[in-house]
């Protein structure tokens, strides 16, 4: 090991030995504490004193594990998350595991009914998109930590990891010899296995040796990077003793004696520990996820930032609080003072807005939270104020709150989806630039093409031969996008409808490929689509001259300058194209759809034309009525005068020749 990693090593250690001094005479904090206020502590696997012990003496790494049996974590997941993001921010590893081969089985726990198997395209998605989902998660509790001032040091370790990484190449027999000397006994008496084989269809070998799965993944970890304890859901209770076990008889059957006098008799620190959070549930007490069907998405695609923000605005008073310790890094006295405020006025919901805030900007982002605060802010709550909250800067020492339960109402049902689709049309026959433009992947197909010949994005899955090569869904490789014939981008079709693009780090998109009529159909329409931007106006147009709303000339007029405008871009991208090394161009072609739009837009021309003729005469002809009308309105009004002028005339003369006779 070089030198400087050494002294940074020994630096990290001595640092650490003082902080746990210092823990012990008062002076700073433990987490462990610090998690126990705040309620993240269901049940503990190992005394919690250990535990506490462990955490003051020992920089251990631990870990949360998720099955991509969805395209996207949910709000559930966030809550052990959260635990492993606090673990963090104190200077402990901390991984998130995605269960790309535990998956294959699926977790029995809890349930009576067996899991639908999970097909190859579906994996592939959903181990992809949870892949970057947690990166980028990870990235923003970075974010997080920064803002909420715990300053990153070298020896911060976090990571993503994918237990396919050992689970494809683990002789079976290997597991059989080191876990084998584990009792079923105690495994036949979880509660899934009984109620599976009294309830339900009993319980098959693959569902029994699911915990073994588990228990084998946290000795991985530990044995790698020291992950001596696990986090879950209170679901995995079972599975996380079963794991502690598991590791126990694995340390036990040590065959190498150099590896058994390194570790020597065994010491109640090193155990491994793990605890579970409260599972948060819906009003009914049904655990909130991806199998009740009633999960609030993480990805943006499926929950939008409005949304996920509506959700927690939307969250019982009773509850709010508790939220605010689960699902933020607020300090406790400030979320003191937020309860205190919302006490003022619980009308305006203050610390409700708070905590979709904070949330919003851990998941999606900042800006993402402040635009669904103002835009929840301008829908629902005109006059009331919502406190955009200033960057915090400092911790607070965390004190004693008592914890209430959490019962969370679900207002959400959205069915995990890919987050694109594209015709089959465009896939099949398009350069990659375009398919890159139409993924929303980049700005325009030039600059797809530019990104292709920069080797600045990858496509996923394993390229067929033809020759039966075939990908391991759970594990998908990247390969960089070169600027090849239009054939070869369907070579990487998985199971002919998916195909996976990213670009740079972390820019992913999954994407459905339907054919062109199914595309049609559902009006569909992408970036660079021929014929896209008339499709666009012509659909506008129809839609004004059939309201009325706009003449026949404003439409023509209209309609010339797009073609102009049109022409224009096309001639600008063929210069472009030859500037750039002159790769393949496919010509516009004008959709039937297009055509089929020209035609009913001409006849409708000149229908409303030939309407706005007639409708011309008639007002006309109106026009002439009334001023026809009114001169002999005026005639007849003049006449009248004359009479009423006359008869007065000759009223005064008799009235004169009376007074002269008296
Ligand atoms: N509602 C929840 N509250 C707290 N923790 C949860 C919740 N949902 C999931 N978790 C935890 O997140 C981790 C990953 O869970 P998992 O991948 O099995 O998702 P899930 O939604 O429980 O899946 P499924 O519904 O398919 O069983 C586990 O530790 C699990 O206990
Ligand atoms: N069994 C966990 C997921 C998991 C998978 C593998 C692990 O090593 C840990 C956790 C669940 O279903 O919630």
């Amino acid at each position: 090991m070089p030198q400087k990693s050494v002294a940074k090593q020994i630096l990290a250690r001595s640092s650490w030995e003082r902080r746990a001094e210092e823990i012990l005479q008062g002076k700073r904090y433990n987490l462990w504490d610090l998690l126990e206020e705040r309620g993240f502590v269901k049940d503990t696997a190992g005394s919690r004193d250990i535990i506490r012990e462990i955490l003051r003496t020992r920089r251990i790494g631990a870990y949360v594990g998720v099955d991509p049996t969805a395209p996207s974590m949910h709000v559930g997941h966030l809550l052990p998350l959260m635990a492993l993001f606090w673990m963090y921010m104190h200077g402990y590893g901390a991984y998130t595991l995605l269960g790309g081969s535990t998956v294959k089985i699926g977790d029995p726990t809890d349930r009576i009914k067996d899991r639908d198997p999970i097909d190859k395209a579906d994996l592939a998605m959903n181990v992809t998109k949870i892949h970057y989902q947690m990166k980028n998660l990870w990235l923003n509790v970075e974010e997080q930590a920064r803002r909420f001032g715990y300053e990153k040091e070298w020896a911060w370790k976090r990571g993503v990891v994918n237990n396919n990484a050992w689970w494809n190449k683990m002789p079976m027999l290997e597991v059989l010899k080191r876990a084998g000397s584990l009792r079923v006994a105690e495994m036949m008496t979880r509660d899934t296995v009984k109620r599976k084989m009294t309830e339900g269809n009993g319980v098959s070998f693959a569902e029994f040796s699911y915990p073994i799965l588990q228990g084998w993944d946290w000795w991985e970890l530990l044995r790698q990077r020291q992950v001596q304890m696990q986090i879950g859901g209170s679901d995995q209770y079972g599975n996380i003793v079963t794991g502690v076990d598991i590791i126990k008889a694995i340390i036990d059957s040590e065959p190498d004696p150099a590896e058994r006098k390194r570790r020597g008799p065994r010491n109640l620190l090193d155990d491994p520990v793990g605890f579970t959070v409260p599972l948060l549930t819906d009003s009914s007490g049904a655990k909130f996820g991806k199998s009740a069907g009633n999960a609030v998405w993480l990805d943006k695609f499926l929950t939008s930032s409005f949304d996920l923000y509506g959700y927690f605005v939307r969250r019982p008073d009773a509850d709010v609080e508790q939220l605010l310790k689960l699902f933020t890094f607020l300090p406790l006295s400030e979320i003191a003072d937020i309860m205190a405020k919302q006490a003022e006025d619980p009308g305006k919901r203050v610390a409700h807005h708070r905590l979709a805030y904070e949330v919003v900007t851990l998941v999606h982002s900042e800006k993402d939270a402040k635009d669904a605060q103002q835009q929840h802010q301008m829908m629902y709550n005109k006059d009331s104020t919502v406190v955009i909250p200033p960057p915090t800067q400092t911790t607070t020492a965390e004190t004693d709150v008592p914890v209430t339960p959490v019962s969370a109402v679900i207002t959400h049902q959205n069915a995990p989806k890919p987050d694109i689709k594209l015709p089959r049309s465009l896939i099949f026959g398009k350069s990659i630039g375009r398919i890159l433009y139409a993924a929303g992947l980049c700005e325009s197909a030039t600059a797809g093409h530019r990104i292709a010949v920069q080797k600045g994005a990858y496509i996923g899955g394993v390229y067929s031969d033809g020759h039966g090569s075939s990908m391991n869904a759970a594990q998908v490789t990247w390969t960089p996008i070169k600027l090849w014939f239009p054939q070869e981008t369907q070579r990487y079709l998985i199971d002919d409808r998916l195909l996976l693009l990213r670009r740079g780090k972390h820019n992913v998109r999954i994407i459905e490929v339907v054919s062109d009529e199914e595309y049609a159909w559902l009006g569909l329409t992408y970036p660079g689509q021929p014929g896209t931007g008339r499709l666009r106006v012509l659909r506008e147009m129809l839609k004004a001259l059939k309201s009325g709303k706009t003449k026949p000339d404003e439409v023509k007029r209209i309609l010339a300058e797009e073609e102009e405008k049109e022409k224009k871009e096309e001639e600008e991208e063929r210069k472009k194209a030859s500037r750039n090394g002159g790769f393949i161009l496919f010509p516009k072609e004008k959709s039937p759809e297009v055509t089929s739009l020209e035609k009913q837009l001409k006849k409708l021309l000149s229908r409303a034309e030939k309407e706005a003729k007639d409708q011309e005469a008639k007002d006309q002809e109106d026009k002439d009525q009334e001023a026809e009308d009114q001169e002999d309105k005026d005639q007849e009004d003049k006449d009248k005068e004359d009479k009423d002028k006359e008869d007065k005339d000759k009223e005064d003369k008799n009235k004169e020749e009376g007074e002269a006779s008296f």
